[in-house]
């Protein structure tokens, strides 16, 4: 059996007095996986990410990162293995600076070198410029604009492309699509399809779209009040419909 690259065990996140939002959390994520996240509203969604990026520390339990317990390691440090994108298009793009600069500053992740101006050659221009053409939303021509004077797709489409210039060993996609028109969202999504597949990237995707939720990926899980109560692959996975899902999102 495959080692998975990281593994959760018995994860709890306490928040206030005693609260927990993660209850005693298994998951396995294996090599190349590309699981969809459901869950209602406030089931600990986003906590699970918060705890797997190291933004919320967890109380008790371990997240394996090839068997090394990472747990009491920063957000930071775990950027140089982790990417995550945000709903939030203002969120993981420096609105000052240009899109280039953007996507230079991306290649930096995980190296200890600092960002030079003269990293942008003609030839790295020409890379981004095929880069952000394969997004199909005239990122392509807007190379050396200011990032926060782009459209909210553009921003999002930019953030992704950040977050996957180096291949991180997880993705973590906080509802990307879900602030965007429904054909923008739809563009990323397609485009996100087909960066997981290609690249065979390691990657979670949160959404409320239930169509993408069975659409895409190899692996579905659902979460209800702190706990996995679904965590189905493959065949399994492609024989679910949207009433069987409904069905976990009666209270
Ligand atoms: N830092 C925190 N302090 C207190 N409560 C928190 C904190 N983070 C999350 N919670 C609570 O934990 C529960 C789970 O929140 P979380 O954001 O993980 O849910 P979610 O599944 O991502 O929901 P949504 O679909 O609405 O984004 C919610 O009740 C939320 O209010």
């Amino acid at each position: 059996m495959t080692e998975p690259v990281f593994s959760l065990k018995n994860v709890v996140v306490t928040v206030g007095e005693n609260t927990e939002i993660l209850k005693s959390l298994n998951l396995d994520i294996f090599d190349g996986d590309f699981i969809t996240v459901l869950g209602t509203n406030g089931a600990g969604k986003s906590t699970l990410f918060n705890a797997i990026a190291g933004n919320l520390p967890i109380s008790t339990g371990q997240i394996l990162h090839h068997n090394h317990n990472i747990a009491n390691e920063s957000a930071v440090t775990r950027t140089n293995y982790i990417a995550r994108v945000f709903q939030d298009p203002k969120m993981g793009t420096a609105p000052r600076m240009t899109v280039a600069e953007n996507l230079l500053l991306a290649e930096k992740r995980g190296a200890k070198r600092r960002l030079r101006s003269r990293g942008l050659t003609k030839e790295k221009l020409n890379e981004y410029a095929t880069i952000t053409k394969t997004m199909g939303n005239n990122l392509d021509t807007r190379l050396q604009t200011a990032t926060g004077d782009l459209s909210g797709g553009q921003r999002q489409a930019l953030s992704f492309l950040m977050a996957t210039r180096v291949k991180p060993e997880l993705l973590l996609l906080d509802e990307h699509t879900a602030a965007l028109d429904p054909k923008t969202s739809e563009q990323l999504m397609l485009a996100t399809n087909q960066q997981v597949t290609e690249n065979h990237l390691t990657a979670l995707m949160i959404t409320h779209n239930l169509a993408d939720a069975l659409e895409y990926g190899n692996r579905l899980i659902i979460l209800n009040a702190g706990q996995i109560v679904l965590d189905v692959r493959g065949e399994d996975k492609d024989m679910l419909t949207e009433e069987q899902i409904l069905k976990y999102f009666i209270a």
